[in-house]
């Protein structure tokens, strides 16, 4: 579990704490143990089993979440519904004197603020979720899945672009001009990985990919197919447009320069490159074989015209 954001929230995490400290002292010195007779345990289980779910919420929302309006929103109001929660649960094992009957009777007055700021704190996070949903669409499509996306890249899976790529194929003759897809593999990584080490390697791949997503359009998907390759869909695209794109694709990660962690490194890299068009006789599987089978001619023209101005 990793838990850099956690760490990020250690000042609400405190303010938690404090705040659940401060109830317990208050209700346990003023409050008398009911016995174990008047104990209502079906009640006990009820509200313990909320009380330990909010407290469950509210870690999970710290450990996912930067630091931010929104988590703060979010924060406040779990944990003021927290308050309600376990003054009700405490509520359960002990009495209070007349002078403290105060303790019993505001239980129930913090849980309708807390819900208040969390329905506040759930519209801005709304906002926030469709300005990020518009820097992942070339990522994510239709679908959000965290299995279907790779971990180094940030891109769609291999199994998610198969998937569309089903899709786009049975949806194939509703649009005008059936899709295509791209291929980019980088030249000679295995070389660049044994040169700078994996790290680099990652960084390389990280930085294509984000290369690719700004040239592509809102509608197409990105996919980190296999190691260093990459594939594009193209929906609903013409061939010419195509071909358009995919050159501009391979001129911005030719131009692209990569500079190493400690900057002492600055590379540039060769792609190769393959397209196809997909037909009503096409299947998945017979649309990747030619996509690879395309970029192994790319591969051999590219090392006969090295060949040749060598
Ligand atoms: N850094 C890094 N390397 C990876 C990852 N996945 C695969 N690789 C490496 O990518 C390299 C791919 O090597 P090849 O398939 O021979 O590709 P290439 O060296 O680009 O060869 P050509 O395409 O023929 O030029 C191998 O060294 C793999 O170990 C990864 O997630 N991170």
């Amino acid at each position: 579990m990793n838990l850099t954001f956690l760490k990020l929230h250690r000042s609400l995490l405190f303010i938690l704490a404090t705040m659940l400290i401060c109830v317990l002292t208050l209700t346990l010195s003023y409050g008398h143990y009911k016995g174990h007779n008047n104990i209502d345990w079906f009640d006990v289980a009820g509200e313990g089993g909320i009380t330990i779910m909010t407290l469950l919420w509210i870690f999970f929302i710290l450990l996912s979440r930067p630091k931010g309006r929104v988590t703060n929103l979010l924060f406040a109001g779990l944990a003021i519904m927290n308050l309600s929660m376990t003054l009700d649960f405490i509520d359960e094992f002990v009495n209070y004197d007349k002078n403290q009957a105060w303790l019993s009777t505001i239980e129930s007055i913090p849980a309708p603020f807390g819900m208040i700021l969390m329905s506040i704190a759930l519209y801005h996070w709304h906002q926030e979720q469709m300005s990020i949903n518009l820097q992942l669409r070339n990522r994510e499509r239709f679908y959000r899945e965290h299995q279907l996306s790779d971990a180094i890249s940030g891109l769609a899976s291999a199994d998610y672009m198969k998937s569309q790529i089903n899709r786009e194929l049975n949806l194939l003759h509703h649009n005008l001009h059936g899709f295509s897809l791209l291929m980019f593999d980088i030249a000679q990584f295995d070389r660049f990985n044994r040169q700078f080490g994996d790290a680099e390697g990652d960084k390389l791949l990280q930085e294509f990919a984000q290369v690719i997503t700004l040239n592509v359009r809102e509608q197409d998907l990105v996919c980190r197919y296999a190691s260093d390759c990459f594939i594009v869909m193209l929906p609903n695209t013409k061939l010419a447009v195509a071909e358009q794109l995919s050159l501009s694709i391979v001129a911005a990660l030719e131009a692209f320069s990569f500079n190493s962690s400690d900057s002492t490194l600055t590379y540039k890299q060769k792609v190769h490159a393959s397209l196809v068009s997909a037909t009503t006789t096409d299947s998945t599987s017979g649309l990747l074989s030619k996509l690879h089978q395309g970029l192994l001619k790319n591969k051999h023209l590219h090392e006969y015209s090295d060949e040749q101005t060598a």
